[in-house]
């Protein structure tokens, strides 16, 4: 099984970090990467081959674009005639199968999806969206190619993908906000660097660590170190009143939107 990668940034340098980690073979992947630094980064880090698409194409049983969106018009339109039947994933944040199909010349088999870059660490969250021309030994390959990156759900909607992108998708960001919001806080409080880092970083690990294995949802767990009179009852507080919380929804429903838009913006390259 050969897997090339169209694209190798962050994304695609995550996911390969995973699958390599996970299992797949440095031989079993390819990379399309126009940067050379890149390039020599992606082998020296994974053992992966870099090559042209003439090369690494005819040999793929799965492509994965992984462009920015504003690229992968161009990038499919210059692939089409060498896609040869492979399996086509497309990791790219708004852009629709159809859209996808018709810039490959009405091509069938696209699935979509949207990782994150825990990935490269296995502790991945993807979401996976597949036409009724996906065949199920294309959903079976995808479905094991997500799961050696982390935990992955199919969903029958392809406009879900939008959601996961606002909230998986993008989530790593809003989480390193907060740990970084978290850092400053301890900075403030006195602390240098080094121990301000240490603090944040475990406070966020033990707390994962325990939501994961307790029985009990995040708002129990909160109310747990919640004393009444104590100090998170201050500190929640202000939170709240800063409505820290409704403005955490409004920034996932921001990303949402974008991902729509996205979608929209792309697809009205099909009307010229
Ligand atoms: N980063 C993330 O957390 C996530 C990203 N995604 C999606 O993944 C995709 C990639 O994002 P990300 O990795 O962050 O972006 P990057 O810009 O880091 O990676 C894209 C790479 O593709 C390269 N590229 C440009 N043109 C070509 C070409 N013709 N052939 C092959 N490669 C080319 C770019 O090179 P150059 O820089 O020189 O243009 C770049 O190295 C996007 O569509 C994004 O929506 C999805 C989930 C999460
Ligand atoms: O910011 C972006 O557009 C991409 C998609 C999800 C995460 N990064």
């Amino acid at each position: 099984m050969k897997i090339t990668f169209i694209g190798g940034g962050n994304m695609a340098i995550a996911m390969i970090g995973g699958m390599i980690r996970q299992g797949f073979t440095a031989a079993q992947i390819h990379v399309v990467e126009p940067d050379a630094l890149k390039r020599e980064q992606l082998s020296a880090d994974f053992g992966v081959s870099c090559s042209d698409p003439e090369t690494a194409l005819p040999q793929s049983e799965a492509i994965l674009f992984a462009v920015k969106p504003q690229q992968l018009q161009a990038v499919a339109k210059s692939l089409r005639q060498q896609i040869n039947g492979a399996l086509v994933i497309s990791i790219a944040a708004g852009i629709r199968v159809e859209t996808l199909s018709q810039w490959l010349d009405a091509y069938p088999r696209i699935v979509r999806v949207m990782p994150n870059t825990p990935a490269l660490v296995q502790e991945g969250m993807s979401g996976a969206y597949a036409t009724s021309e996906v065949n199920a030994a294309d959903r079976e390959l995808t479905g094991r190619m997500l799961a050696a990156i982390g935990e992955m759900v199919w969903v029958e909607k392809e406009s879900d993908i939008d959601g996961i992108t606002a909230i998986s998708g993008s989530g790593p960001a809003y989480v390193f906000y907060f740990m970084e919001a978290l850092q400053a806080a301890a900075r403030a409080q006195g602390f240098g660097p080094e121990i301000a880092r240490k603090l944040a970083y475990q406070t966020f690990a033990g707390a994962v660590k325990l939501a994961l294995q307790s029985e009990d949802d995040a708002a129990t767990l909160r109310q747990k170190v919640t004393s009444k009179g104590g100090t998170t009852e201050r500190a929640i507080n202000a939170l709240e009143t800063s409505q820290v919380r409704t403005t955490i929804i409004a920034a996932a429903s921001a990303a949402a939107a974008r991902s729509r838009e996205l979608g929209e913006e792309s697809t009205r390259s099909l009307e010229v």
